[in-house]
């Protein structure tokens, strides 16, 4: 199965810019891609990096610089047809590049789960949308914001059986400062190598722990 990962080139992570460097939240960010790419591999899946602009990496990259939203629905008109034209019964999924935690077998109950529903999809913390499998021809995606709600409800609009798949580690999207410790602990590819190599370590002084850097 074709696995699209979206990236974005275009100043990544600026949600960690308290925390990182420009140039650091670009390394940073291509270490997470690069994982999310082998942990692809591993479950069996095609990955397929949809990047804003060209990137050097171990898979075919499709670039195309619209909005999210935009591009993640060209990519599945390309593999899902629409109605005036032929359908495929093929199923693609859609991975974002910022699932540190990632790993083959979390991705195999995704793919799974797309093997009994239209719709299979990883909620990530905060409502999002972090990974899903689509066989429906007409499911279509509108990001940011709550967008998990949202595709349910567009699935429920076009007739698609949806799954949730409860999943810590497909849950876990890397968005904010917090979210490292999650790195940090269970993270086992380069995103956890590159922040231990940057200087982060877990702090529990203040309470919840934390990522801070020496
Ligand atoms: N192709 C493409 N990918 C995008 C775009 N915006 C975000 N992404 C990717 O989509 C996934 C989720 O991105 P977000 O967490 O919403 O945004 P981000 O740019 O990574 O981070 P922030 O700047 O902190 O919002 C990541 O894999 C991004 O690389 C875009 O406009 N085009
Ligand atoms: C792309 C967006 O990501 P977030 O802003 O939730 O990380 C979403 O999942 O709708």
């Amino acid at each position: 199965m074709e696995v699209i990962v979206p990236f974005s080139t275009d100043r990544p992570k600026s949600r960690l810019s308290d925390v990182l460097s420009p140039d650091e939240r670009a390394a940073f960010a291509r270490a997470m891609l690069d994982d999310v790419l082998d942990a692809v591999k591993g479950a069996g899946g095609e990955p397929r990096v949809l990047a804003t602009d060209t990137v050097d990496v171990d898979a075919p990259v499709t670039v195309d610089d619209r909005p999210l939203t935009d591009a993640v629905n060209a990519a599945l008109d390309a593999r899902l047809g629409t109605e005036e034209r032929d359908r495929s019964p093929e199923s693609v999924a859609v991975v974002m590049a910022d699932l540190a935690l990632a790993t083959p077998a979390a991705l195999d109950r995704l793919f799974a789960a797309g093997h009994d529903a239209d719709v299979a999809m990883a909620p990530g913390r905060g409502g999002g949308t972090n990974a899903f499998v689509a066989s429906h021809p007409e499911f279509r995606v509108d990001y940011h914001g709550a967008s998990y709600l949202d595709h349910r409800g567009i699935a429920a609009e076009v007739g698609a059986d949806f799954v949730a798949v409860d999943s810590h580690r497909l849950g876990t999207d890397v968005d904010e400062p917090a979210d490292l410790a999650e790195v940090l602990i269970h993270g086992e590819g380069r995103a956890g190598t590159w922040l231990r190599e940057a200087g982060f370590a877990l702090d529990a002084s203040g309470g919840r722990v934390a990522a801070v850097r020496d």
